[in-house]
């Protein structure tokens, strides 16, 4: 993504200069996320996937990425603050995708990532490579610093009776496990009956 230059208006009130700026940059960067296909855009490349694996059997999986404790970056660091987080966050999930892997948002802080042409093994190691790039460093606005981690349910989808609601289903099933578990981690299956008793 290209970061253009933008005029700040002079403060006019007693608000800090920095408080400004980054109002400023929110106005910007409000909307749409760049690279970052809407539901329903994502909802068509989920299907141009099923259809890969019904023709060309081409196995591929559904990530369900959520922002960990996004209410406390807002609390901590502004509404604001968090939009433009959340923006630079779509950048780094962008930067950890292949070409013919497609990113949704989904929910206000919950991201969706089609992992195109990948195996269930494969699915599980990218999930998370990208779980600890987004842990890496944090997001930099200026000058805050605001760390961020998400949390990953997903499926490998190796079956084209597979429908979106299934995946995204059991998909949010395993993000919330996912959570309950401590958060900043991946979890791409269901318990075994062992694990349940
Ligand atoms: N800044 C900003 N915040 C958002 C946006 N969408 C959702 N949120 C915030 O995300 C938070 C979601 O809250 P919860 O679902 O309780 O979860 P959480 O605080 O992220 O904590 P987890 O349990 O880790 O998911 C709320 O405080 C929302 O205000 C957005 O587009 N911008």
């Amino acid at each position: 993504m290209v970061i253009m230059l933008i005029q700040i208006p002079k403060a006019r009130t007693s608000q800090p200069s920095g408080e400004i700026r980054r109002d400023s940059l929110a106005r910007f960067f409000l909307g749409p996320l760049a690279g970052v296909a809407n539901r329903r855009k994502f909802l068509t490349q989920f299907e141009v996937a099923r259809g890969r694996l019904r023709s060309q059997r081409q196995a591929y999986a559904l990530l369900i990425a959520d922002v960990d404790h996004c209410k406390a970056i807002n609390d901590s660091f502004g509404h604001q603050a968090g939009n433009l987080a959340l923006s630079l966050l779509s950048n780094r999930l962008d930067s950890c995708v292949r070409n013919g892997d497609s990113i949704g948002r989904i929910g206000g802080e919950k991201f969706a990532i089609l992992l195109a042409d990948c195996d269930p093994k494969a699915a599980a190691e990218r999930a998370e490579s990208i779980k600890d790039r987004v842990a890496t460093a944090p997001l930099g606005l200026g000058d805050l610093q605001i760390p961020v981690t998400i949390s990953i349910g997903g499926v490998a989808i190796a079956d084209p009776r597979c429908s979106f609601n299934d995946a995204y289903s059991q998909a949010t099933r395993r993000l919330y496990r996912a959570k309950q578990a401590g958060r900043n981690r991946v979890q791409m299956e269901d318990p075994s009956v062992a694990d349940e008793d």
